[in-house]
């Protein structure tokens, strides 16, 4: 077990490594320290502002993720829709052209593959199973530090983990010493990595990547921290809010917006430990009810919460009429939503706005989790996606887009999310809808321009430099956002280009 000292020594090295593109490294802001949560995070050593960069991580090993929804893609340009997929003739792994066969990347997992004896016809091997173990068979490709490296990452041991190589196990003969690493790169995978953004409405195949000092960070429900990517995957991580010396840095290893049970059972089934943050402790979640249900009593108007949220097992209590739900009859109820969840088609928009406006909050109140993921589902399509562009909305639905991204981003403030990346996204969001409302009726500019300033200027702030961000982000900002002294008319020529 290395000390403190070995691993801060080892980090910095590691971070020392690479320069982002502002060629800037921050390690003088936090150090590595023992947590009261149990084993190490990452401390505050100073105060740190909103919006500060704390440090710009990079992979060790990064390769697509290995859920069972991961769409199948190209394993070097990671692209999914394509007519010339094709596997490789001498390792399987799949492939959309020549030109990436041709990369470094290929050549590389090539070559490793093709140490190892097969057990089958090289063209029976499932490139799907290769697929999803290609982070770890990178793995094999690490320098000596880097391998300590992650040998110092937490590592979950549980027989779930390590699947992957297991799945490699039925077509290849690997030898002990590569099994080894990569089951041990499994482990510390699934405890640690973090899922790569893509760039802004690209369909890409999901991958994940081995952070080592982001793998530091523990997690809180309300995290003080967000990250995001650049082109070349590096990961900076910056505070959403005022960081105060001594404190310990978080990140979130689940949805923001989930409510307290669906939090708790994804960070036990996954990461292996209950939360007892201060939100989860809160059966109200800070008053945002994103778990409620509705009360069973015929005409109380109440919610449903639990009464011990940090109890699995506890029964839940109405807010208004004080009723008690045993949990079993709560979990039948939330695993019907989920089926009724589970029979949406997502792509439909109408049939998506006619469940959120109609139908969702006769049986589950407007503050539950399933309504904010169906009105944030909505708000991401409304002005963007094809037959919805902003030139083709409604009035109503302009109007209603505004409203979700109102009552999304009040959601967002209670939770005290600060600076979060929903957050900038959410107020990019508003800002397109307002200023397409100034678009559309140019006597309203006068009352719209302070709002639609400030959201593009803080959604700006919040987003620039991440690949996800919308890719007009710095155009609508440049052309919409406070200082810019055209006239009115030039301004809005940026939404009609
Ligand atoms: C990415 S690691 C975080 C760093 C880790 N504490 C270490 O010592 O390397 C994730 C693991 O840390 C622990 N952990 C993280 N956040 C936690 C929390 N809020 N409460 C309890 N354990 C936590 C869990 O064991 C989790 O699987």
């Amino acid at each position: 077990m290395l000390s403190l000292e070995q691993l801060s020594q080892m980090v910095k090295v590691h971070l020392g490594l690479y320069s982002y593109t502002d060629g800037v490294q921050h390690f003088s802001k936090w150090n590595i320290g023992e947590s009261s949560l149990g084993g190490r995070g990452l401390f505050a050593t100073e105060d740190v502002a909103a919006g500060e960069v704390l440090f710009v991580d990079h992979p060790i090993t990064r390769g697509p993720r290995a859920g069972n929804t991961v769409v199948r893609g190209c394993t070097v340009c990671c692209r999914i829709e394509s007519d010339s997929f094709f596997k490789c003739c001498k390792c399987s792994l799949l492939l959309c052209s020549e030109k990436c066969q041709d990369t470094t990347t290929h050549y590389e997992d090539c070559n490793t593959i093709c140490r190892w004896d097969t057990k089958v016809p090289i063209e029976e091997i499932d490139d799907v199973v290769l697929s999803k173990a290609l982070a770890p068979i990178r793995a094999l490709l690490m320098n000596e530090d880097q391998k300590l490296l992650m040998a110092a990452l937490q590592a979950h041991r549980l027989p779930q983990h390590g699947a992957e190589v297991r799945g490699l196990k039925e077509y290849f003969d690997i030898p002990e010493e590569d099994e080894d690493l990569m089951t041990l790169a499994c482990c510390a995978l699934d405890t640690n990595a973090f899922q790569i953004a893509t760039s802004y409405g690209k369909k890409e195949m999901s991958l994940r990547g081995l952070y080592p000092v982001s793998g530091l960070m523990n997690h809180n429900c309300v995290p003080n921290t967000r990250y995001s990517y650049n082109q070349d995957s590096q990961m900076a991580v910056k505070a959403v809010k005022p960081i105060r010396a001594g404190s310990e840095i978080f990140t979130s290893y689940t949805g923001t917006l989930w409510g307290t049970p669906a939090r708790r059972t994804h960070l036990y089934k996954t990461k292996h430990f209950f939360c007892k943050c201060d939100r989860c402790a809160d059966p109200t979640e800070r008053g945002t009810l994103l778990a409620a249900l509705k009360c069973f009593s015929p005409e109380c108007p109440g919610s449903l919460l639990p009464i011990e949220p940090l109890n699995s097992s506890s029964s839940w209590r109405c807010l208004e009429c004080r009723l008690r739900v045993p949990i079993k009859t709560i979990s039948i109820l939330q695993s019907a939503l989920g089926s009724l969840m589970g029979s949406l088609d997502f792509e439909n928009v109408d049939q998506l706005e006619n469940f959120l406006v109609n139908r969702v909050t006769k049986y589950i109140p407007k503050t539950n989790q399933i309504v904010v993921d169906l009105q944030c589902r909505l708000i991401w399509e409304l002005g963007e996606s094809d037959g919805l562009r902003w030139h083709e909305l409604t009035e109503s639905r302009l109007a209603l887009k505004e409203s979700l991204c109102r009552g999304t981003l009040r959601t967002a403030a209670a939770l005290g999310v600060g600076d979060a990346h929903l957050r900038g996204l959410l107020l990019y969001h508003l800002h397109a809808a307002l200023a397409e409302r100034a678009r559309r009726s140019p006597e309203l500019y006068e009352e719209l321009k302070a709002e639609i300033e400030s959201t593009i200027e803080q959604a700006f702030h919040i987003l620039q430099g991440d690949i996800s961000a919308p890719p007009d982000l710095e155009l609508r900002h440049r052309y919409l956002g406070p200082g810019c002294d055209k006239p009115h008319e030039e301004r809005f020529f940026i939404l009609d280009a």
